[in-house]
């Protein structure tokens, strides 16, 4: 890049500081979490190009031309690793790339997912089914050479166009999700002056092979550990939060760490609903609860569209919550969900977004509520995309 990354950050603080203008004054700015400059990318998503016996793991256009990749310095360890060892394996197993140009062979692209643990999840992403015997007969010679691969499938995209993966998954281990032990560190300065209680704690995610996972491990534990102290200390001093909700929640990071962050010295801890529209996320998140010994009267989670729930009528959801986390995708949490949670009383919303743009123009629907604190998270570090969370307060 030509520039060190803390001075990137600093660049970055402040591109995102004059997007969102005067929903942030300067003096709620928190400092931000930085990143590594270099090994932190849990997650390779690899377009698969060239011959099985010499393929190319990186880029691919249209045209034929290709970049390999395999050697990325961001990609954690793990994945550094485990790329040559792939690449090889597609040349016995004879999984021949998928030409963008000539639109023949089968395999389109490889993801691979590496725990903190260094355990792997590899998805080949293929054209048609018609090389799945292959994946299956190799997958013994494959787990000798990779001993760390937890889950492997294959994915179907039968689709000619620039997508990732297609809606069909055939899990071919015994197990379907990979295990993210996440480590939270412990408490940061309270804004009400006192200091917060939480000791470092482990968040453990049961990741499914078609959910979302923050793609840099590191950060997305300071994220949900800032989320989680930021819900332990309210404004008017009235304690932690007792009901929650976590939209767009995916496999419960945000809804485990809170939840898990409260109940001890005999308090039974707050309730917390996730929405996801992902069911297998849901299926994640609810191993994950049951994992952590969290009683499902009190943690739950569903799958459903969080842009249409109304937190201020939702009587058989518990009533109206006292802190909402909202976590979008790049789009925002859009104009009806803004004006229902702006008409609702909730008193308070922590709103973690990957898009500064997007968050501007949903803070603005929301003019009651303000925001009383802001952090920038270096989730992807060397491009100009931010993290930002913040805390709103009515
Ligand atoms: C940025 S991810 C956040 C996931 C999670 N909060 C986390 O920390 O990993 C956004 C999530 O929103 C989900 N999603 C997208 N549209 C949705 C909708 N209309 N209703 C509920 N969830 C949605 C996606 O499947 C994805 O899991």
């Amino acid at each position: 890049m030509g520039m060190a990354l803390p001075d990137q950050l600093t660049a970055k603080q402040g591109a995102v500081a004059q997007r969102l203008g005067a929903h942030v004054p300067d003096a709620v700015w928190e400092p931000p979490a930085m990143s590594e400059p270099l090994h932190f990318r849990n997650k390779a998503k690899m377009a698969v190009s060239g011959m099985a016996g010499t393929p190319v793991l990186g880029l691919a256009d249209r045209w034929g031309g290709a970049v390999d990749l395999r050697s990325c310095p961001l990609h954690v360890p793990a994945i550094e690793e485990a790329l040559p060892v792939l690449a090889g394996f597609i040349g016995r197993a004879g999984l021949e790339p998928y030409s963008i140009p000539s639109r023949r062979g089968e395999l389109k692209h490889l993801l691979v997912t590496a725990s903190p643990d260094g355990d792997l999840m590899v998805r080949f992403v293929l054209r048609s089914r018609r090389l799945v015997g292959r994946l299956r007969d190799g997958l013994a010679h494959l787990r000798g050479l990779l001993p760390t691969l937890a889950v492997a499938s294959a994915n179907i995209q039968p689709i000619h166009q620039a997508i990732l993966e297609g809606d069909e998954e055939i899990v071919l281990t015994e197990e379907d999700n990979l295990l993210m032990r996440l480590s939270l560190p412990g408490g940061t300065r309270a804004a009400s002056g006192g200091p917060t209680a939480s000791a470092p704690r482990e968040l453990a995610l049961h990741l499914p092979t078609r959910s979302f996972f923050q793609t840099n491990t590191a950060v997305a534990e300071a994220l949900y550990a800032t989320a989680r102290d930021w819900a332990a200390d309210s404004p008017d001093g009235a304690g932690p939060a007792r009901r929650m909700w976590d939209l767009f929640c995916g496999v419960g990071g945000f809804a485990l760490a809170l939840a898990g962050a409260a109940g001890q010295g005999g308090d039974r801890g707050p309730s917390v609903l996730g929405v996801e529209i992902s069911s297998a996320a849901v299926d994640g998140a609810r191993a994950s609860a049951a994992l952590a010994g969290l009683p499902a009267d009190r943690v739950r989670f569903e799958t459903g569209d969080a842009r249409v729930l109304d937190p201020s009528a939702a009587r058989e959801l518990g009533g109206l919550p006292d802190l909402l986390v909202v976590n979008p995708p790049r789009r925002g949490i859009g104009e009806e969900l803004a004006g229902r949670i702006e008409a609702s009383g909730v008193a308070r919303v922590l709103y973690s977004s990957c898009n500064p743009a997007t968050l501007a123009v949903d803070l603005a629907r929301m003019p009651s509520l303000r925001v009383r604190r802001a952090r920038l998270f270096d989730m992807f570090p060397h491009t100009s995309h931010a993290e930002v969370l913040v805390e709103l307060a009515r």
